[in-house]
């Protein structure tokens, strides 16, 4: 039986499968004037916008709106809103929110090789600035290199990057892929760090060298909440959520101030553990970026010279 938030249009939700948390607490942390939350999703309605045959979770739904009023509540001005999973290459639900945002969304979408350039431009008309390839083996079926290469190679002239989301072990097998592709990367929650590892260990400082030596690649320094082993989690009035994770994410915002984004997550697929309170979320930032500039890069200026350019 389907319990908690639904899942519209006869979908059944993925047994186990948290929710997004209702009623999030007030930030304690002012987010600067401006603030983007770079990383957030839409899942459907599915009545609407139905999930994708291919997917691997079927969500509740979590609507525009809802988003949007997240936004508003968390003090952000702008939203990335990143294609799911959950809806394939159908960017239909992620294109309608961009386009009832007022401008105040732009989007990383997911495309096949099939894809023309008249769909192409009318993406970038509705505020379109990337394309995400997944690479994370529990999330999506394997797409061929070259197709990717590809894809990136025509939506390079539209001044587009890629988004890539992969785990720490595979960043070995997939450098030559990584560093052959001729955008701006951003790479998706820190390229998923063991954080039971050694901050200066091989594998983290594989990463580091990888931004070290490329300076087109961007990271977002998001999802404590999934790569955290031992919390505590951002519940209850948590003011030091997420410890473990800190060390990692104050690295990369204190390396390369000016290549990080920061985001929610929100509505957060796949966690089963327990469901962050997005209020306190919030309150994880001034832990990783300790000073008003160091803040002010990661949440106004580094995402607006990426999405919003004509503005920054
Ligand atoms: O780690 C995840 O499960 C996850 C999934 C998705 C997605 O399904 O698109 O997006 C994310 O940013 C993270």
């Amino acid at each position: 039986m389907t319990q908690g938030k639904p899942t519209s249009g006869g979908f059944e939700k993925t047994p186990g499968w948290l929710d997004w948390y209702d009623g999030p607490s007030q930030p304690r942390f002012r987010v600067p004037a401006g603030s983007v939350d770079a990383h957030c999703h839409v899942f459907g309605p599915g009545a609407q916008f139905p999930y994708a045959p291919e997917r691997k979770y079927t969500p509740c739904d979590a609507s525009k709106e809802q988003l949007f009023a997240l936004r508003d509540h968390l003090g952000f001005a702008r939203n990335v809103i990143v294609q799911a999973t959950c809806h394939g290459a159908d960017n239909r639900a992620l294109l309608d929110a961009l386009q009832s945002s007022d401008g105040k969304a732009r989007g990383v979408v997911t495309v096949k090789r099939t894809v023309t350039d008249d769909e192409l431009h009318l993406m970038h008309a509705a505020g379109v600035r990337g394309v995400r390839f997944n690479f994370v083996k529990r999330l999506v079926d394997f797409t061929p290199k070259d197709e990717l290469l590809e894809i990136a190679g025509r939506i390079a002239p539209l001044g587009w990057h890629v988004v890539i989301y992969f785990e720490a072990v595979d960043l070995p097998e997939l450098w030559d892929f990584f560093t052959s592709l001729p955008t701006t990367v951003v790479v998706d929650h820190m390229g998923r760090p063991d954080v039971g590892k050694p901050l200066d260990g091989p594998e983290f400082g594989l990463f580091l060298k990888f931004m070290r030596e490329h300076p087109n690649v961007w990271s977002k320094v998001s999802c404590p909440e999934r790569l955290s082993v031992s919390g505590p989690p951002a519940l209850d009035g948590q003011q030091a959520a997420y410890k473990d994770v800190v060390p990692f994410a104050r690295k990369v915002v204190e390396t390369f101030p000016d290549r990080v984004l920061w985001g929610t997550d929100w509505p957060h697929p796949n966690l089963k553990g327990h469901m962050p309170d997005d209020g306190l979320l919030v309150d994880f930032i001034p832990h990783i970026a300790t000073t008003a500039d160091l803040q002010r890069k990661l949440l106004v200026d580094n995402p607006m010279r990426l999405y919003w350019p004509e503005e920054a």
